[in-house]
C-alpha cells in the first residue's frame, strides 16, 4: 500500500463542466500536466489553461462521434500500471503514468428521463470511455486519484496544498469507492431503462430492478436491541424528508424515530392548514388542523394523550416558540420535526437535552418521490406511491342525506389522516381534529370500536362526527355501530358486494355517505 502519491498528470474528460476551470487552474499551478478530450480541452483552452489534447498523446483521432477518444494503452496503460511493477513495460511502450483520473459520465439518466427521448438518443448517452477509466482507475487506487464528483474538487486541492502536490491512501480508497458506486448506479440506470423496454413499449417495472442508496447513518440497534442496523438514504434525495433532514438537538435518532418521523411528516405534508400530527408506533394516535400551530397541537394531543407519551409530533409550519413551549412543559415526545424551527422555539426545545429537533424545509407539493417497496423473504415488492389525492369534486354522495359543508370539510380531514393509518382504518373527526383512531385491527368493525373508545377515553364527544374508513365496509355492522356512538356521515371508497345493504344502514340512521372509489390500505 502506497501512502502518499504525488499528481504529476492527470486526464480530464467532463460531461458536466461545473466547478472545472477553477479545479484545473488549481492543478496547473500546483505543476499538474494535464491531458483532456475534446470538448473538455476546448473548455480549458478557451479558459487560459494549458492542456494537451488526448488524441496528440496517444496519436490517435477521437472518432465514431466520440464512441472512441481515451480506449488506448496509452491511456489505459497510464492509468492501470502498477508503479514499481510494470515501470519496465510502461517504459518499454513509451507509456507514461497518469496519476490522477477526473471523469464524470454522458448524463444517460438526464436524457431518459427527457420527455420524447428515444431509444437512440439512450444508446448514444451510454458512456463506455468513462467508465472504463474510472473502473481502472478505481481499481489501481494504490497509484491512482480517480476524481467523479465536482463536490470532492475543493477538498482534494486543499489535501494537495498541504502535502507538497500529493494525495493520502484514504484519501485515494476513499475516492475509489466513490467511483464504484458512481459506476454502479450508472449501469443500474442504463439496465433498469433497457430492461423496461419490452416489445417497444416501456414497461413501468423493469426486468431487474437496480437502486442504489449510500449509508448515512449507522445505528445503534433496529426495530430491537438485538437486531444491528444502519439508514440508508438515496444518493441524492430530493424534496423534503426524513432522508433530507436535519438535526438541531437530542439523542440520536433510533430505527424506530427515524420510520416514526417519516410516518408523521409525509402524513403533516397531506394538510395545507397549520397542522399537528402525533405518530405512536407508525400510526396518527392524534391530528389537528387550526389557525394557529399551538391551537393545532392542543386538538392533536387531546385525541389520545395517553399514546402521544414518548410519541413524534410533526407540523407542516415554522415550530414557534409557544408550540414548542407547550410541549416540552406537557409531554415526553421523542423527535419534533418541522420545516423551520424559530429561535424561541430552538431555546425551549433546549431544555430537553435528548429530544430530538429536526428541521426539514419546506416543501414542494408536486414533488415525484420514487417508488415504494417493502422486503418480503427473498423478495422485494415495488408499487408506485399511494399519492392520490381526493377532493369534494371526487366524492360521490351514495346516502339520501346530503353531507353539510361543514361535514365534507370533516370527511375530507378524516380521509387524510385514514390514509396514514394502517389498516384496518376507522378514524372519527370533527371540526378539523381527531376524536378518535382505530388502527391495524384484523376486522373493520374491531377497527370502529377501538375509536370509540378512544374517543370515550379522551373524553371527546363522537356525536356529530364523521367516520373515515380506508377500505370498503363489507357489511352494515360498522355503520350501525358508527350510528350508536353518534356519527353522522361517512366517508369509504365504497365498492363492496353489500354496499346497498351498507347504504341503506346509513339511510336508516340518517347519514350522509359518500364514496371515494380509491382506497388506501397502508400494511
Ligand atoms: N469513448 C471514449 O473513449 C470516451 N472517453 C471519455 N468519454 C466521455 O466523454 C465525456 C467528455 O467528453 P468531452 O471532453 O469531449 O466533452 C466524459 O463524460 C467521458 O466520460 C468517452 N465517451 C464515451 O464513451
Amino acid at each position: 500500500m502506497t501512502d502518499k502519491v504525488a499528481i504529476r498528470r492527470a486526464l480530464i474528460s467532463v460531461s458536466d463542466k461545473s466547478g472545472i476551470i477553477e479545479f484545473a487552474q488549481q492543478l496547473c499551478a500546483m505543476g499538474v500536466e494535464m491531458l483532456s478530450t475534446g470538448g473538455t480541452y476546448r473548455k480549458l483552452r478557451e479558459n487560459g489553461i494549458p492542456v494537451i489534447e488526448v488524441s496528440s498523446h496517444t496519436g490517435f483521432p477521437e472518432m465514431m462521434d466520440g464512441r472512441v477518444k481515451t480506449l488506448h494503452p496509452l491511456v489505459h496503460g497510464g492509468i492501470l500500471g502498477r508503479r514499481g511493477t510494470d515501470d519496465t513495460v510502461m517504459r518499454k511502450h513509451g507509456i507514461a503514468p497518469i496519476d490522477m483520473v477526473v471523469v464524470n459520465l454522458y448524463p444517460f439518466t438526464q436524457t431518459v428521463t427527457r420527455p420524447g427521448a428515444s431509444l437512440e438518443d439512450a444508446i448514444d448517452n451510454i458512456d463506455i470511455g468513462g467508465p472504463t477509466m474510472v473502473r481502472a482507475a478505481a481499481k489501481n487506487h494504490n497509484d491512482v486519484a480517480i476524481v467523479v464528483n465536482a463536490g470532492d474538487y475543493t477538498g482534494i486541492v486543499d489535501e494537495m496544498r498541504a502535502n507538497e502536490g500529493a494525495l493520502s491512501y484514504a484519501s485515494r480508497f476513499d475516492l475509489a469507492v466513490k467511483a464504484f458506486e458512481h459506476t454502479a448506479a450508472y449501469d443500474g440506470a442504463i439496465a433498469n431503462y433497457l430492461g423496461s423496454i419490452k416489445d417497444s413499449e416501456t414497461q413501468r417495472f423493469p426486468h431487474t430492478y437496480n437502486s442504489q442508496f449510500i449509508k448515512k447513518l449507522d445505528l445503534r440497534y433496529g426495530e430491537n436491541p438485538h437486531q444491528q442496523s444502519a439508514f440508508y438514504t438515496e444518493a441524492k434525495p430530493t424534496g423534503a424528508s426524513i432522508a433530507t433532514a436535519t438535526q438541531l438537538q437530542g439523542k440520536a435518532l433510533s430505527y424506530n424515530n427515524i420510520a416514526d418521523t417519516d410516518a408523521a411528516l409525509e402524513c403533516v405534508k397531506a394538510f395545507d392548514e397549520p397542522a399537528c400530527v402525533i405518530v405512536k408506533h407508525a400510526n396518527p394516535c392524534g391530528v389537528a388542523i387550526a389557525k394557529e400551530l399551538c391551537k393545532a397541537y392542543d386538538l392533536a394531543f387531546a385525541t389520545d394523550r395517553e399514546s402521544a407519551f414518548g410519541g413524534i409530533i410533526a407540523f407542516n409550519r415554522a415550530l414557534d416558540g409557544a408550540t414548542a413551549r407547550a410541549i416540552v412543559e406537557r409531554q415526553f415526545v421523542e423527535v419534533i420535526i418541522a420545516p423551520s424551527v424559530s429561535a424561541e422555539a430552538r431555546q425551549a426545545v433546549a431544555e430537553k437535552k435528548n429530544l430530538r429537533l429536526l428541521v426539514c424545509g419546506p416543501w414542494d407539493s408536486g414533488h415525484v418521490p420514487e417508488l415504494d417497496y417493502k422486503r418480503v423473504n427473498g423478495g422485494l415488492l415495488i408499487q408506485e406511491r399511494d399519492d392520490v389525492i381526493i377532493t369534494a369534486a371526487n366524492l360521490t354522495m351514495v346516502s339520501r342525506r346530503q353531507p353539510s359543508k361543514d361535514e365534507i370539510r370533516d370527511l375530507l380531514f378524516t380521509w387524510k389522516v385514514a390514509k396514514f393509518v394502517k389498516s384496518n382504518a376507522i378514524v372519527y373527526g370533527k371540526d378539523g381534529r381527531t376524536i378518535g383512531v382505530g388502527a391495524g385491527q384484523m376486522s373493520r368493525v374491531n377497527s370502529a370500536r377501538i375509536a370509540a373508545i378512544k374517543a370515550e377515553q379522551a373524553g371527546l364527544a363522537v356525536q356529530g362526527s364523521v367516520m373515515a374508513s380506508d377500505a370498503f365496509f363489507p357489511f352494515r355492522d360498522g355503520i350501525d355501530n358508527a350510528a350508536a356512538a353518534g356519527v353522522r356521515a361517512v366517508i369509504q371508497p365504497g365498492g363492496s358486494l353489500r354496499d346497498e345493504e351498507v347504504i341503506a344502514a346509513a339511510d336508516e340512521h340518517d347519514m350522509a355517505m359518500v364514496f371515494t372509489g380509491i382506497r388506501h390500505f397502508r400494511h
